[in-house]
């Protein structure tokens, strides 16, 4: 992977140039605009490369990976075709240290990956549909460019609290975005999710100021290990920061319903008075729940990690950060100081946010 790294951008042009010519009908896989389609493969072999030693990880990552690739219409038999034309563009950018050898460990490198991911979604394909259709069912425009949209799935979606999923619009055919629900698990079976319009997000400008009551969209799987641990009673400390309010409210939701009193410390940023689209709902939230604080940060004061390192102890709780990389990259180490072992220490992928953010 060193060797590639520079010219990663070369590796996959010709990797997907390879791919549609010799296999043409792969291309109706992939979205018209490949711009943001180009980075994902090798994000995705970076970040099995970057689990490579923690098994467990790497397999629920593939797992994931597999099952999500169902909603692409990803079928067994065209797993050998990328690897072969991975494999061929790996050889050619790589060529000062390819050899036998190297080529014979990508080749079982590549075998075991997609082993992993035909099985999960082989697997999958006995319980889940591979995408659910989510009709819009409300569209309330919070701010000019934030607006929290509301959809009914087709078929029952079950998901935990916390997690998030990939969404497409008829728009953007094959272009999916992942968002966080906005609420735990309703008995309606409604979903609702915070979009924000970000300057070049196709999918986000289109649900923000597109997207209407009845607007067919589609929804691929749940994901996302957010999730609140009701083995134990600790105290949860939550950083949402923007539209990274949405997946907390959830969590405090899922918190309410379990009935169990444990503290809830929620710390909202936001950039000015007006962003903190959401505050009424935590205030609310937070008048109804006694064991709930809730603590709205703008930014004129300070940063919401910073914000945090300001109250505590914070040892004892488990910790929930939701919102742009920057803040999570951040909050991660603020809360690290304050004694926050590693692993209660939860997040989405900041790799996914990266994309997620540059793309849209
Ligand atoms: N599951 C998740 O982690 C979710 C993540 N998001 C992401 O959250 C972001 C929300 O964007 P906006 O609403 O525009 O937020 P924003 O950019 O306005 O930031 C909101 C607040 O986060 C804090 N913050 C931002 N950058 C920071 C940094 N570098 N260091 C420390 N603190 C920082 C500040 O307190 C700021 O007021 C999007 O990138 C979206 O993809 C949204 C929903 C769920």
């Amino acid at each position: 992977m060193a060797e590639v790294g520079p010219v990663a951008d070369q590796v996959t042009s010709y990797f997907y140039a390879l791919l549609f010519t010799r296999h043409p009908d792969l291309r109706a896989l992939f979205p018209a605009a490949m711009d943001t389609q180009r980075d994902r493969l090798l994000k995705a072999l970076l970040t099995a490369a970057e689990h490579i030693d923690h098994t467990d990880v790497l397999v629920s990552y593939l797992k994931n990976l597999g099952r999500g690739h169902r909603k692409y219409g990803t079928r067994p038999e065209h797993y050998p075709a990328v690897g072969e034309c991975l494999i061929a563009s790996l050889s050619r950018y790589a060529s000062a240290i390819w050899d036998e050898e190297t080529e014979a460990a990508w080749v079982r490198t590549y075998t075991t990956i997609s082993q992993v991911m035909i099985d999960a979604a082989a697997e999958d394909e006995l319980r889940a549909p591979a995408w659910w259709f989510a009709e819009v069912v409300s569209h309330d425009l919070r701010t000019p460019d934030i607006a929290v949209v509301t959809v009914r799935p087709d078929q029952p979606y079950p998901f935990l609290a916390g997690q998030y999923t990939s969404l497409e619009t008829p728009w953007w055919p094959r272009i999916w975005r992942h968002y966080s629900f906005a609420s735990a698990p309703r008995s309606d079976g409604l979903l609702s999710f915070h979009v924000k319009a970000v300057p070049a997000g196709w999918v986000s400008n289109a649900l923000v100021h597109r997207a209407r009551p009845g607007d067919m969209l589609r929804l691929g799987p749940p994901a996302g290990s957010m999730t609140v641990d009701h083995t134990t009673d600790s105290g949860l400390l939550c950083l949402g920061g923007g539209t990274g309010i949405a997946p907390i409210k959830a969590l405090v939701e899922d918190v309410a319903e379990h009935g169990r009193r444990r503290p809830v410390e929620v710390f909202y940023g936001a950039r000015t008075d007006h962003d903190l689209y959401d505050i009424d709902t935590m205030l609310r939230l937070q008048q109804t729940h006694p064991w709930l604080a809730v603590r709205p940060i703008v930014d004129q004061r300070a940063q919401l990690p910073d914000a945090v390192r300001e109250y505590g102890p914070w040892n004892e709780y488990d910790a929930y950060l939701s919102g742009p990389p920057g803040m999570i990259r951040s909050g991660v180490d603020v809360l690290r100081d304050a004694g926050i072992p590693e692993g209660r220490i939860r997040h989405d992928s900041v790799e996914e946010l990266v994309a997620a953010a540059a793309g849209d």
